[in-house]
């Protein structure tokens, strides 16, 4: 990723990711070569640079906002004055909330029934872009998938997630994103990704050429990279601070000092930039549990030689940040929760690509370009989570009951969802 990073900054083909993303028409997944630095070019100017993600600012808050008091109208109605929260369910609502206001204009599949049926279909997703596809290694071996059921599967949701991307274009063209916006929408106007995209279609002096696939194939890429990930990452902080209440009172104590020291009632983005020890949390959380564990695998266009190794041209490498974020050669006490080495020994170490020892964003040309987008939506989620409210397993359980199984998959969620108390602090 550093000495060798041209040679392995492609990736390598299969026949599901093709199926899924229009013959790599996105920006995660095509070969290393020009069209995929003009796509990924235009998803940070866009999207992903630091500048356009301040300004989405007024949207992570206002989300955040609505999630505090649906948990909070849900405690009130309570005799108890406390309720028991899905954790997995609001923070996936949350995520997907921010995701489709800021890249699709407005939100997507908010009614319950249908905001269901739109997650399980990304959930759907997410789980055969990653899954094991025999074809791809022993070609005459790919009629497996037909007895399994996963080439049915990816066929199915191929079409379901189609029709919806037909949907958010068409929406965008008869300019019915913004008649219905009155409470959905982006900021106030602004452009949003899709419209920009679509621009770019009419705009015959463009750099780079795209079409109606290249648009649903890169909307669909920032969509999933954007919500499942961070998703994820929420999950396993929240899951670390209920099975080591310790840090989380000492977490809480400090996010709510910031807030009361402000007089604000609600947590902003400002508040963030002084906590510390929530943001060793997220550290840590990023090094025992990286939502991609095995990155996203990389593939070399030319011989290399590492450590003696001759690696011939075209070979798949999974690099595994799970193992190299517990190895003992780096870390003391490796297996161990301790947000604080992030603020004492291993203060000077950070997740953007250049520490080796901790690359849960990966690193190099290859690297994801949603660091700040993820880690802005990450922070204030989980700081007002605990400033809000004081939290606690369900049925007197403690910390060493809760289960931190993972689920297989590309993403690693827990293998159930969180479920914890909530009574408002
Ligand atoms: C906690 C949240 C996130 C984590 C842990 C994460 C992690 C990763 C990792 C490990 C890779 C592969 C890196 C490599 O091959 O070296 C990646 C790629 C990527 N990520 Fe993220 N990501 C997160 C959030 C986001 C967000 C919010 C977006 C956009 C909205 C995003 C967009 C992308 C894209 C487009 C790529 C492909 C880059 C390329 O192939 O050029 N990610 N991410």
């Amino acid at each position: 990723m550093k000495t060798n990073d041209l040679i392995f900054s492609s990736r390598p083909d299969s026949s599901f990711v093709r199926r899924l993303l229009y013959n790599h028409k996105d920006v995660a997944f095509p070969p290393y070569g020009e069209y995929w630095r003009q796509v990924r070019k235009i998803c940070v100017l866009q999207l992903l640079n630091a500048k356009r993600v301040q300004s989405f600012q007024p949207v992570r808050e206002e989300e955040t906002k609505a999630m505090i008091e649906s948990i909070e109208r849900s405690c009130s109605s309570s005799p108890s004055f406390s309720a028991l929260v899905n954790l997995s369910e609001v923070l996936m609502s949350l995520t997907n909330d921010i995701t489709c206001r800021v890249a699709l204009g407005k939100k997507y599949g908010g009614k319950e029934g249908s905001g269901k049926r739109f997650r399980k279909m990304i959930t759907e997703f997410g789980y055969l872009i990653g899954v094991f596809n025999i074809g791809d290694f022993i070609p005459w071996l790919a009629w497996v998938n037909y007895v399994v059921g996963l080439e049915q599967r990816v066929g199915k949701n191929f079409q379901e997630i189609d029709s919806f991307l037909d949907k958010v274009i068409e929406d965008h063209i008869h300019g019915k994103r913004r008649k219905d916006t009155s409470d959905n929408d982006v900021d106030g106007g602004d452009q949003d990704f899709v419209e920009f995209l679509l621009q770019i279609q009419q705009d015959k002096s463009a750099d780079i050429t795209i079409g109606k696939e290249n648009i649903k194939g890169i909307v669909l890429d920032m969509f999933v990279a954007g919500t499942d990930t961070s998703l994820t990452l929420l999950e396993w902080a929240m899951a670390r601070l209920l099975k080591h209440p310790e840090v989380m009172e000492e977490v809480q104590k400090e996010v709510r000092g910031v807030a009361c020291a402000t007089g604000k009632t609600n947590i902003t983005e400002d508040h963030i930039e002084q906590m510390y020890y929530l943001k060793a949390v997220i550290k840590e959380t990023l090094r025992l549990h990286p939502p991609l564990p095995l990155l996203v695998p990389r593939e070399s266009t030319e011989d290399a030689k590492i450590y003696g190794y001759d690696i011939p041209t075209k070979t798949t490498v999974i690099i595994n940040a799970w193992a190299i974020g517990r190895d003992p050669a780096s870390w003391d006490d490796p297996d161990q929760f301790k947000p604080k080495r992030f603020l004492n020994e291993a203060s000077s170490i950070d997740f953007m690509g250049h520490d080796f020892q901790f690359i849960p964003f990966g690193a190099g040309r290859r690297g994801c370009p949603g660091i700040h987008f993820a880690i802005s939506s990450v922070g204030l989620a989980l700081a007002s989570l605990l400033h809000k409210f004081d939290w606690a397993l369900p049925n007197g359980a403690n910390g060493e009951d809760l289960d931190l199984t993972e689920a297989p998959g590309l993403t690693s969620h827990l293998k159930s969802p969180l479920l914890a108390v909530a009574t408002p602090s």
